[in-house]
C-alpha cells in the first residue's frame, strides 16, 4: 500500500454500533416498505381491473337487453315459454310453436330479473343470440335433422372454458385472459343444440362452498337472501333455483354441484371423472391426479340431467378427449324397473346430520321403500380417517399453489388461513386447528408431506376404494342414500368456517363416484323444534345447531352415489325420489 492510501485509511475510524444499527435499520425499512409500496401497487392495479370489469359487465347487461328486447317477446307469451317443463318446451321447439330467438329472449329477460335479485350471472354470452337465430334458420329446411336439445338455453359456471370470455375464477389478475376455445364439453353441448347463454359466480378459488369473489360479489340464495346459495357452482344453484335457467353446468371436486343443488333447491350430477372429460375445465389446483374435478349438469328436473349427460356421455367425448373410455349412457339402466337394494346413512360418523337433513333422507329412503325398493341403513366406513385423505389428496402440494394464488390477488381475509398453511410449521398448525376439537383432524392433513408419504396417502386411497366397494357388494347395494351435508343453506360466510360438513360430499370426490342431489323436502316448523335436542358436541356442531334454529322454509336435498359408470343408476334413483316428492 502506497503512503496516500495509508494516510486516509488511518483516517477512518471504525463504525459505531448506533451507526450500524441506522444504516442495518434503513435498509431492513427499505426492504420492506419496498414490497409494500409494490404489494399496495399491485392491489391498485388489481382493483383499477376489477372496476373496469364491473363497468365492462353493465355493458354486457344493456347489451344482452336490447338483444332481447329486438327479440319482441310480449310479457304473456314469455311468461307462458318460462312456465314451460323443460320436456315441453323442447316439444315446442321442435314443433316450431316457438322459436329458439323467442326462448332465449324469454330466458335472458328473467335471467336479467333473477340476477337484479341474487346477483348470480357474471357476464352474459351476446353470441347467444347469432346461434339461435341460426338454429332458426336451420329448422325452415324440411329435411333438416333436429338435435335432441335444439334452442334450448343453457347457463354455464364461469370456471368452465367459453370461446372470447375469460375464466376467473374471481381472481382479478385473470380478467380479460379470454378463452380461445370451448372447453370439450361445451362444444357437445352445442352439438346437442343447446345455447350456451349466461355464465355464472362462483367462489374467489373455487375451493369454497359459499359464493364470494371481490370481481362481482356475494351471490345469494333464492330462498332467503341471508343465506348463501352454496358453492361453488352457486351462480348456477341460484340462477336455476330462482328460474332463471332450466339447466346449467357446474364442476365439483368436494361439492360444488350438489351443495349449491341442495341449498338452492334444484337438482344435479357429478359424474365419475373417469367417465367425463376435464378438457377446458378450469379446476382450483391443477394437477391433482387422485381428486380431480368433474363437470356436470344442474337443473330443475332429473330428467334434463339425464339428458345432458345422455348428449355427453357419446363416443364422440372420446373421440374429441382420447383419454375418456368409451361408454355410452345406458338408456336400458336409467328407464329400467328392476327393483333396487339402495344403503342408506343419515350419519357418516364423523359429523352428525342435522335434523332436518336427517329427516329428508328418512322420507326418501320410505319413499323408495314405498316404490317397491329394498332401503337398509348400513355406516360407511372410517369417514373420521378418510376424510384427513381427502384433504391430502385436494392439496396435494401442502396448499403451496392455492397460497400463492391468493396471496397475490385481492382475497378476503379469511382467506388467510390458506395462506399461511404452507409456511405454518407442523408443531403449530395441528394444535391450533385441533383446539376446535376432533372434528378439525382431519383438515391438518392439508399440510405439506414427503414424497413417500404422499405415496403412503395414494395407497391408503386405493385401499379404501376397494374396501367400500366391498361394503357395497357383500350387501348387494346398487346404489347409496344420504345426506348432501350436515345442513341446509348457510348464513354468509359460514361456509369458510364449517369445512367439515362437506365430508358428505367429499367422500364420493375420493371414492370418484357418480354422485347426485335432488331436492326433497323444506325445513319445517317441527325441524326447528326437534333442534333443541340436537347434541352440541364442539365447536361445529355448536354453529350448526345455531344456524339451524332460524332456517324455515329453506330447501333440503338428499344425495344418491353410485360406483363409477353408474350415473344412470343415480339418475334413476334420484327420479323415482323427485316423483314420489311431486306425488306420482
Ligand atoms: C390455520 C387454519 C387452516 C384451516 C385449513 C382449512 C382447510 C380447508 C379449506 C378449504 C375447504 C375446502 C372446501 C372445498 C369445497 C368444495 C369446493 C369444490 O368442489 N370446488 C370445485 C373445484 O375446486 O373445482
Amino acid at each position: 500500500m502506497d503512503s496516500i492510501s495509508m494516510s486516509v485509511v488511518s483516517t477512518l475510524k471504525p463504525p459505531t454500533a448506533i451507526t450500524v444499527a441506522v444504516v442495518a435499520v434503513s435498509l431492513i425499512t427499505g426492504y420492506f416498505g419496498f414490497r409494500i409500496f409494490r404489494f399496495m401497487k399491485h392491489r391498485a392495479s388489481l382493483r383499477q381491473k376489477v372496476s373496469n370489469r364491473q363497468a365492462e359487465r353493465e355493458k354486457n347487461f344493456e347489451a344482452v337487453k336490447r338483444l332481447a328486447e329486438k327479440v319482441g317477446v310480449d310479457a304473456v307469451r314469455r311468461e307462458a315459454i318460462i312456465r314451460m317443463t323443460p320436456d315441453e318446451l323442447r316439444t315446442a321447439l321442435r314443433q316450431r310453436e316457438v322459436k329458439c330467438q323467442e326462448v332465449l329472449a324469454a330466458y335472458v329477460q328473467t335471467a336479467l330479473a333473477v340476477n337484479e335479485r341474487l346477483n348470480c350471472v357474471t357476464l352474459f354470452v351476446l353470441e347467444a343470440f347469432d346461434r339461435a337465430l341460426e338454429l332458426d334458420n336451420n329448422a325452415t329446411d324440411n329435411t333438416y335433422d333436429f338435435p335432441n336439445m335444439f334452442g334450448i338455453p343453457i347457463s354455464i359456471k364461469e370456471s368452465v372454458q367459453v370461446r372470447g370470455y375469460d375464466q376467473t375464477l374471481g381472481y382479478a389478475s385473470e380478467i380479460g385472459n379470454k378463452a380461445d376455445d370451448n372447453s370439450k364439453v361445451i362444444n357437445l353441448l352445442l352439438d346437442q343444440g343447446f345455447i350456451p347463454f349466461a355464465l355464472t359466480n362462483v367462489p374467489l378459488s373455487l375451493l369454497s362452498f359459499g359464493c364470494k369473489n371481490p370481481i362481482y360479489g356475494t351471490t345469494l340464495n333464492p330462498f332467503n337472501p341471508n343465506r348463501t346459495c352454496g358453492g361453488s357452482s352457486g351462480g348456477e344453484g341460484a340462477l336455476i333455483g330462482g328460474g332463471g335457467s332450466i339447466v346449467g353446468i357446474g364442476g365439483d371436486v368436494g361439492g360444488s354441484i350438489r351443495i349449491p343443488a341442495h341449498f338452492s333447491g334444484i337438482c344435479g350430477i357429478k359424474p365419475s371423472h373417469l367417465r367425463m372429460t376435464t378438457n377446458g375445465l378450469r379446476g382450483s389446483i391443477p394437477g391433482r391426479p387422485l381428486v380431480n374435478a368433474s363437470e356436470g349438469p344442474m337443473a330443475t328436473t332429473v330428467d334434463m340431467c339425464a339428458k345432458v349427460l345422455q348428449g355427453l356421455f357419446v363416443k364422440k367425448m372420446s373421440k374429441m378427449d382420447p383419454y375418456v373410455p368409451p361408454v355410452p349412457f345406458a338408456d336400458d339402466l336409467y328407464n329400467s324397473t328392476v327393483p333396487l337394494k339402495i344403503g342408506y346413512y343419515v350419519d357418516d360418523g364423523y359429523f352428525p346430520a342435522s335434523v332436518p337433513v336427517a329427516r329428508a333422507v328418512e322420507e326418501a329412503a320410505e319413499a323408495l321403500r314405498k316404490k317397491g325398493h329394498e332401503v337398509i341403513r348400513f355406516q360407511p366406513p372410517r369417514i373420521p380417517e378418510v376424510f384427513g385423505l381427502y384433504f391430502s389428496a385436494l392439496f396435494i402440494d401442502g396448499g403451496c399453489y392455492i397460497s400463492d394464488r391468493l396471496s397475490g390477488d385481492l382475497f378476503d381475509p379469511h382467506h388467510l388461513q390458506i395462506i399461511l398453511m404452507p409456511y405454518l410449521p407442523k408443531w403449530l398448525f395441528a394444535p391450533l386447528l385441533n383446539r376446535f376439537g376432533p372434528k378439525a383432524e382431519p383438515m391438518t392433513h392439508v399440510l405439506g408431506r414427503t414424497l413417500s408419504e404422499q405415496r403412503k396417502v395414494y395407497a391408503a386411497i386405493e385401499g379404501y376404494r376397494h374396501e367400500f366397494v366391498k361394503v357395497l357388494q357383500s350387501n348387494g347395494f346398487d346404489a347409496i342414500l344420504c345426506p348432501p351435508n350436515a345442513g341446509p343453506a348457510y348464513e354468509h360466510g359460514l361456509p369458510d368456517q364449517l369445512a367439515p360438513t362437506i365430508s358428505y360430499t367429499a367422500i364420493f370426490n375420493l371414492l370418484d363416484y357418480a354422485a347426485g342431489v335432488v331436492q326433497y323436502s323444506f325445513v319445517n316448523d317441527d325441524d326447528i323444534a326437534n333442534n333443541a335436542d340436537f347434541k352440541e358436541t364442539d365447536h361445529f356442531t355448536k354453529i350448526l345447531k345455531r344456524s339451524i334454529s332460524t332456517s324455515k322454509g329453506l330447501p333440503l336435498g338428499v344425495q344418491v352415489a353410485a360406483p363409477p359408470y353408474s350415473e344412470e343408476v343415480v339418475l334413476r334413483v334420484m327420479r323415482i325420489i323427485e316423483e314420489a316428492r311431486d306425488g306420482h
